[in-house]
């Protein structure tokens, strides 16, 4: 077992943890072990959040980091890159834990629903990596008491804080908007990590489980006045975490939107047509919404 004297060990109740330790299992897809949480960098994709760690120990050997992401298991992506550990990156045991970190902020960024929805189906509960021996991103079974976890679980606690990020930031710039690390040589295939910018698939996303192409349009003015803007709360949207998003759609939505006082006539009375259908309204001057991410703010809407 790795000797953890930097980190401290945790003992951890499996019963009352959510503890994943095969991907296909209720939490696996916690794992970075676990296919379907597809996440891409400097417009390169990798097929899962494991690959992705451990092509971040080969910054100088782009083949080693070809030959990793090339797999397609998270597994061997892994297994693939041990013939050459001794040429992992000097300072791995220093900013290990910082590249998890960020690798796990990526799959969130860009698999919001599906690794957000798994994050809050964990609760406030314990989140513990089952592992037959390592103790250092999970715990182990404890020999006399096979209830009992023993050990750093540097993962699982990772993923907590990842959780604890998701429920303040919901929504947020921060939550779409992942900066690179500031360490040295943060590379992949020869080129510096470039900023994970998931704003505008999100709104896409958005659009397509809306059914209102085009209804949303993305500005990325920063305006602290946008605050006092009014709000819609659209609340069908087909995904419970959803429905405290404010988005203001004036052609897909409610009574409270209020024509734009500074538009013709005409059009004020389009917007007030309550409830149109956004088919209708296509095409309509009128028809402008937009979205705004605040830097550390909930995402705003306005017009
Ligand atoms: N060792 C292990 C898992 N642990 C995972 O391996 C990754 C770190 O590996 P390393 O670079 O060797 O420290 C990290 O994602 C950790 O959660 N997972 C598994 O399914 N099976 C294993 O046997």
């Amino acid at each position: 077992m790795e000797p953890n004297r930097k980190y401290d060990s945790k003992v951890y109740d499996a019963e009352q943890s959510c503890v994943f330790r095969k991907t296909k299992e209720q939490f696996g897809g916690l794992s970075n072990m676990a296919s379907g949480f597809p996440l891409r960098i400097n417009n390169i994709p990798i097929l899962s959040s494991e690959a992705l760690y451990q092509a971040c120990r080969f910054p100088s050997l782009p083949d080693v980091q070809s030959k990793i992401l090339n797999q397609r298991s998270p597994m061997t992506a892994k297994m693939v890159g041990k013939p050459f550990r001794e040429d992992t990156r000097a300072d791995w045991e220093d900013v290990r834990i910082k590249i998890m970190r960020w690798c796990l902020k990526v799959k969130l960024a860009q698999n919001y629903f599906e690794f957000g929805k798994l994050l809050e189906s964990t609760f406030d509960k314990q989140i513990v990596e089952d592992s037959s021996k390592d103790d250092f991103w999970g715990a182990v079974r404890d020999k006399s008491d096979n209830d009992k976890l023993i050990g750093v679980n540097a993962l699982g606690r990772l993923l907590m804080e990842i959780r604890h990020f998701y429920n303040e930031h919901r929504f947020s710039y921060n939550m779409f908007v992942v900066e690179p690390l500031s360490i040295p040589d943060f590379l992949l295939f020869g080129h510096p990590i470039q900023v994970v910018d998931e704003r505008i698939n999100f709104i896409s996303h958005l659009e397509r489980i809306m059914h209102c192409k085009e209804a949303i349009k993305i500005n990325y003015t920063v305006k602290p006045s946008i605050l006092s803007e009014e709000v819609v709360i659209i609340s069908d949207i087909p995904t419970s975490s959803l429905n405290t998003l404010f988005i203001k759609d004036k052609t897909a939505s409610t009574k409270k939107v209020a024509a734009p006082k500074d538009k013709p006539a005409k059009r004020k009375r389009e917007a007030k047509k309550v409830g149109e259908p956004a088919e209708k309204a296509k095409g309509k001057a009128t028809r402008k919404s937009s979205v705004r991410f605040l830097k550390d703010q909930p995402m705003l809407p306005l017009s």
